[in-house]
């Protein structure tokens, strides 16, 4: 079967989603956030801080020519892997790239009390999120699939993604 890339803006489901894709199509779960964490033995807030967000993308680069090696993979994307054209043709050769969206203040709402997100920690998160939306739109666009989540549940997300695979040769 063909890897599932879940990709989009931060907090719109990815990793909940791909978790639950994972479990009914009997997919290897990859975190890539949380595997890149725990190949750093660090935070992402912390490689940002102490490494740079360049060196962050090149291992999020790396990481996808390795997973593009491998199939049956149920892939939640972290959100600026997407953004990168060299990325983009890997993963859509790949498998089935899948764009989760939500509004900006379902986002914002979702990341409030949560520092994991370095680029959100700044003063004024709402105008980060609206110009990295509007920067990243094109890129996202991309995407073999869109799907609005902002009114699904994360169980309703996946359920949509999966309505999506079925008319999909994998
Ligand atoms: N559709 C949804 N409805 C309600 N809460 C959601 C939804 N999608 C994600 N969340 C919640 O928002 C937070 C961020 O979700 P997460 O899956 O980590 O997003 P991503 O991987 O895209 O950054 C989590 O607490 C998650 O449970
Ligand atoms: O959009 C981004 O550039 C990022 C999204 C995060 O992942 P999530 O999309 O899972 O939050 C994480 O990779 C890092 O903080 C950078
Ligand atoms: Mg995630």
């Amino acid at each position: 079967m063909k890897n599932i890339y879940l990709v989009g803006f931060m907090a719109t489901g990815k990793t909940a989603v791909a978790k639950i894709l994972a479990g009914r199509l009997n997919l290897k779960l990859v975190d890539m956030d949380a595997e890149i964490e725990a190949r750093e033995k660090m935070p992402i807030s912390e490689i940002f801080r102490l490494k740079g967000e360049p060196y962050f993308r090149d291992l999020e680069k790396g990481f996808i020519k390795r997973l593009a090696r491998g199939e049956g993979q149920a892939v939640a994307c972290g959100g600026g892997v997407f953004v990168d054209p060299e990325n983009i043709g890997t993963m859509k050769k790949s498998g089935v790239v899948i764009c989760l969206t939500s509004k900006p203040e379902t986002i914002l709402r979702r990341t409030a009390a949560d520092a994991s997100r370095p680029l959100l920690n700044v003063a004024d998160p709402q105008k980060k999120i609206e110009e990295l939306l509007e920067k990243r739109r094109p890129f996202y666009a991309q995407a073999h699939h869109t799907i609005d989540c902002d009114a699904l549940s994360v169980e309703e997300s996946a359920q949509a993604v999966l309505n999506i695979l079925q008319h999909e040769r994998l």
